[in-house]
């Protein structure tokens, strides 16, 4: 039989002088890789075949656990073959009487294997994104839909249950809108639907609830909002409802009802019912008087 040679392990073999970092030996398949010849080793150190953030590594880790344990297994690092090209490594070291034995796994395909699942990671989280969007945003408007605002409702309850700030409930409703869609067509209803929900988002903040409750009407819930901010609001709303008639077919107004949170009790699920339901009668209330106006449920 013949003499089983280091030629023929798959992997890369290297042995490298303790002291002086001399590479030494280097079997076949680490002249392939490498791209050194076995005969000039000799013209190569240890540094002149790893990258230098695997030197460093090699001096701050890899050099005191072999002094302490005579070993270090799984060393992750990246060779220098001599054209320049970088290939990411796994070795065992072992020292055994001031010699460094390596044997080394190139890690080429693991690597591009990790890379594949980041990606299709990366796009599994994108197609949730997507499906989390689809499920909680309005297709015309791109508010939040009313299932989105429960929800969000229901956090901020347990936000304000932890620390209470004050919160408006704003109910915004487009008056005679049955009208508007009569006259122009439904297109045209869409289109107004749009650009009514724009303006709300622009004159909210990116903590409020903005949110199209229904057909023709928008829930905004201000966070942090005092009755002298949400009345600011309010008038914002109108006024930019009003510009917005330059612009479009119609007469657009919208009505408004107001209610607040109180911060007498922690606030449970019932208040925030009870508030959207002032905010309901008030905006009810603003119909009645003329519409093209803001109500305030009698305790705000
Ligand atoms: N274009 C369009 N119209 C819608 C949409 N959703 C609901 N509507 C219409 O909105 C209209 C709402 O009409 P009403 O509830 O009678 O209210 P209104 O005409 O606004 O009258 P007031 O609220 O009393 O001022 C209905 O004709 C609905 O068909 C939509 O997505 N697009």
């Amino acid at each position: 039989m013949t003499q089983p040679s280091l030629d023929s392990f798959p992997c890369l073999l290297m042995v490298t002088d303790f002291e002086t970092n001399k590479l030494e030996y280097i079997n076949r398949s680490a002249s392939a890789c490498l791209g050194i010849n076995t005969d000039d080793i000799q013209q190569y150190s240890l540094f002149d075949i790893i990258s230098k953030a695997s030197s460093i590594f090699f001096e701050s880790y890899v050099r005191p656990t072999i002094v302490s344990t005579g070993e270090c297994q799984e060393v992750q690092l990246s060779l220098v073959a001599s054209s320049g090209e970088k290939l990411p490594a796994v070795a065992n070291i072992e020292l055994a009487q001031a010699k460094i034995y390596w044997s080394v796994y190139t890690a080429v395909a693991r690597d591009r294997l990790y890379q594949e699942l980041i990606e299709v990671r990366e796009q599994l989280e994108e197609e949730t994104e997507k499906l989390v969007r689809l499920t909680r945003i309005d297709p015309l408007t791109q508010l939040l839909n009313r299932r989105a605002a429960l929800d969000d409702l229901n956090s901020l309850q347990k936000r304000l249950q932890r620390q209470f700030v004050p919160v408006s409930f704003v109910v915004i409703d487009i008056d005679l809108f049955k009208k508007l869609n009569d006259t122009y067509g439904h297109s045209h209803g869409d289109e107004v639907l749009v650009k009514v929900a724009a303006i709300l988002q622009n004159v909210s903040r990116a903590s409020d609830i903005v949110a199209r409750w229904g057909g023709e009407e928008f829930l905004v819930v201000l966070y942090g909002s005092c009755v002298e901010d949400t009345r600011c609001f309010c008038e914002r709303v109108h006024s930019a409802i009003n510009s917005l008639n330059d612009s479009i077919d119609g007469d657009v107004s919208v009505s408004v009802g107001v209610s607040a949170l109180s911060a007498e009790y922690s606030v449970c699920s019932e208040m925030i019912d009870n508030c959207m339901k002032e905010a309901d009668a008030a905006l009810y209330q603003a119909k009645s008087n003329g519409r093209s106006r803001t109500e305030y449920f009698e305790s705000v």
